[in-house]
């Protein structure tokens, strides 16, 4: 069986580029003009209160929301255009959300083998290689047999992103990864994400962590009502915000 493989990764455009986005859901207009961007390797996090539209325009991003105007680049291809296929875009995006969305009735090495035989055309023993070494690098190599409800939460989350790792992605994006934890458990996540992003790869970080978007993030955008209010280095808008909605949204988070 023959790997299937993607076309060369362009490094000369954006991982990401958003142009004047906008996305409503009926009479809401939840995404208002939105300019957006992530460079190769770069660590964007999203933060904002909720309702501002964060998780919408995430979720735009590899088209789990068809935007309702604008554009939107993919390492330079455009996911608006009809022409585009999209499955071949999405397999370079790897995708992790809030809840862990694993199968429950699959174990934890087949949840992470499924799609790689599937849609990369995987061996079943290449699958399962690649798996293992996913599954040591987010510290759950002892787990391999289990089921996702053996599980706590925050290993749970930790196996969802060694299965999104798994499919090799140029770039991940993370809705609110930690938000369904308990506290106790949210830290061994954020270890992980923090060695993702020590070893490069291309984030977007939808999240209410600001410990992390100050540590970890190379850049802090700020959203609110729709749009991007403030964005820069994490310590400037984080700790020199320019913007009144910024500096009131901090007043309550920080
Ligand atoms: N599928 C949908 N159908 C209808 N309305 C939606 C849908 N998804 C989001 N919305 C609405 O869009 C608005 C923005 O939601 P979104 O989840 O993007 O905000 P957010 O900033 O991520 O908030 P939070 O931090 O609470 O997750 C909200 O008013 C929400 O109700």
């Amino acid at each position: 069986m023959n790997e299937v493989t993607e076309p060369a990764l362009r490094k000369d455009v954006p991982a990401i580029e958003v142009r004047n986005l906008y996305k409503s859901f009926g009479d809401n207009e939840v995404l208002k003009g939105i300019d957006f961007h992530v460079d190769h390797g770069e660590v964007v996090c999203v933060i904002g209160p909720s309702g501002s539209g964060k998780s919408t325009l995430l979720r735009c991003v590899n088209r789990l929301e068809e935007p309702t105007s604008g554009t939107i680049m993919v390492e330079g291809v455009d996911i608006t255009d009809d022409e585009t296929d999209l499955d071949k875009v999405r397999t370079r995006i790897g995708m992790v959300f809030q809840q862990f969305n694993l199968f429950p009735h699959l174990n934890v090495t087949r949840n992470l083998t499924l799609a790689q035989i599937r849609a990369k055309k995987r061996s079943k023993s290449e699958a399962g290689e690649v798996a293992a070494r996913n599954l040591a690098k987010v510290g759950l190599k002892d787990k391999a047999t289990a089921f996702p409800a053996q599980l706590s939460g925050g290993q749970q989350q930790r196996v969802a992103i060694a299965r999104a790792l798994s499919m090799d992605p140029d770039m991940m994006l993370f809705d609110e990864p930690t938000s369904a934890l308990d506290p106790e458990l949210v830290g061994d996540v954020l270890d992980v994400m923090k060695q993702l992003a020590k070893d490069g790869m291309t984030m977007m970080v939808v999240t209410h962590e600001m410990g992390f978007a100050r540590e970890v993030g190379d850049r802090v955008v700020f959203m609110d009502g729709g749009v991007v209010v403030e964005q820069g280095k994490p310590d400037d808008v984080l700790g020199n915000p320019q913007h009144e909605r910024t500096k009131e949204f901090l007043s309550k988070v920080l």
